[in-house]
């Protein structure tokens, strides 16, 4: 959820549970759409559980009269979109689970929207023009599960649940403490389906003894040691889809010296120092995460992996030039004080890899302020039926000295 679409503070009356007939204007980022009340209220809502070009009758939810904007559930929907499908989940709608934001919507509806807000926040926030072709070429992409049919369902690999009094599992409600049961979820592979009931306090916490993931791509094959509970991308064909994308539009040249910035336990760093055959440094700030790196990272002969936050890392450390840079930072971006310390080091080519559109436009404008142009992008709908999209952005220097 961006920050300038989170309320600021309840003054005034509160005006949740009243209901408006409204038409759904665009979709905006965080899984709602956007629709302006009838006077004399005359505010802006932004409405989970609706599609652009509907009319509905809008429940709100959160607002009080001195509020900016509200937000409301679609309740009744008198004018449907073409592209309103019944949600396959029994649990998804207004009140119910608040894990998946596009249930009511076609899967390659979905990936409609979410192009949608990635060329919105690349324009608002990243401030490319709307009619440049980064912006008009780009189409969230399909990323079936191998060997299934692209349905949208049956993806997470990891799912936590939380779990009721009576000992079955639930999960929470949107923006709210509330658990809502549930006998399956539809989006969890059949190894994170929920147990049929889980000890008080909640599923035990996953062990933290190491698992093996073996990756196929770009014609090779590594595996990589991870924690059971560390970071490791949720969709099963992710990190194949995402390692092509960086090879390929970084396209790494032998001898080409790189640095893998929120490196995890190392996925980019093999890829592209296997590319190269030079020195590749991952920076990742979680202790277990960059022992299990030091693992993988072991048949390249110039790999280093430094534990550290990577701001930290980059002021006190590395300041010789780089030719290539991954970033893949956690949702927040890699802000200001990164970027100028990536630019500082003057590579050729930076691959961002982002799974928020809010915080890579961002990102996109201040490494613009440094010569560092976004020439190509491509989007991928990892995280189906809700509303996150991964992203990965070339970003490449255009001022004196490019190569
Ligand atoms: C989106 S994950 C990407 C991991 C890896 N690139 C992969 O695909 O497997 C982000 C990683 O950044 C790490 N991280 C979070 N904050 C960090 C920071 N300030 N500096 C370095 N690493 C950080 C997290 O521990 C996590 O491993």
């Amino acid at each position: 959820m961006s920050r300038t679409n989170r309320p600021r503070r309840a003054r005034g009356r509160s005006r949740v549970g009243e209901h408006f007939e409204v038409e759904v204007g665009p979709v905006a980022h965080g899984g709602h759409c956007v629709a302006r009340l009838p006077e004399p209220a005359s505010r802006v809502v932004f409405v989970r559980h609706a599609l652009p070009g509907e009319r509905v009758l809008v429940q709100i939810t959160e607002g009080t009269e001195g509020d900016g904007f509200w937000r409301g559930d679609a309740v009744r929907i008198d004018a449907p979109s073409a592209d309103r499908v019944a949600p396959p989940c029994p649990v998804a709608g207004p009140g119910l689970c608040g894990g998946c934001d596009f249930q009511h919507v076609a899967v390659p509806a979905q990936r409609d929207l979410k192009t949608s807000v990635v060329r919105e926040q690349l324009v608002r926030l990243g401030r490319l023009p709307a009619d440049s072709e980064v912006v008009t070429g780009l189409r969230v992409e399909a990323v079936p599960v191998p060997g299934r049919a692209d349905d949208g369902l049956r993806w997470r690999t990891r799912q936590r649940y939380a779990v009721l009094p009576d000992g079955r599992p639930a999960m929470r409600a949107h923006r709210s403490h509330e658990l809502v049961p549930l006998d399956d979820c539809l989006i969890a592979v059949d190894e994170a389906r929920p147990p049929v009931s889980l000890p008080e306090g909640g599923a035990p916490r996953p062990s933290r003894d190491p698992v093996t993931h073996i990756v196929t791509a770009a014609g090779q094959v590594h595996d990589f040691t991870a924690a059971a509970d560390g970071f490791w991308q949720v969709h099963p064909d992710a990190p194949r889809v995402l390692v092509e994308a960086v090879l390929d539009l970084l396209a790494p040249r032998p001898g080409e010296r790189a640095l893998d910035l929120y490196s995890g336990v190392g996925l980019f760093a093999r890829f592209v120092g296997e590319a190269t055959g030079a020195r590749v440094v991952a920076v990742e700030a979680e202790r277990t995460a960059c022992q299990h790196a030091r693992g993988n990272l072991s048949a390249l002969k110039a790999a280093v992996v430094e534990c550290g936050p990577t701001d930290r890392v980059l002021r006190t450390g590395y300041d010789e030039p780089f030719d290539l840079v991954v970033l893949d930072p956690p949702r927040e971006g890699a802000k200001r004080a990164v970027v100028e310390q990536v630019v500082d080091r003057r590579p050729r080519a930076v691959a961002y890899v982002a799974c928020d559109p809010a915080a890579l436009g961002r990102d996109v404008a201040i490494f613009a302020e440094h010569d560092y142009e976004l020439t190509a992008i491509r989007a991928f709908d990892l995280f189906p039926m809700t509303h996150h999209v991964e992203c990965v952005a070339l970003l490449t220097r255009t001022g004196p000295g490019a190569r």
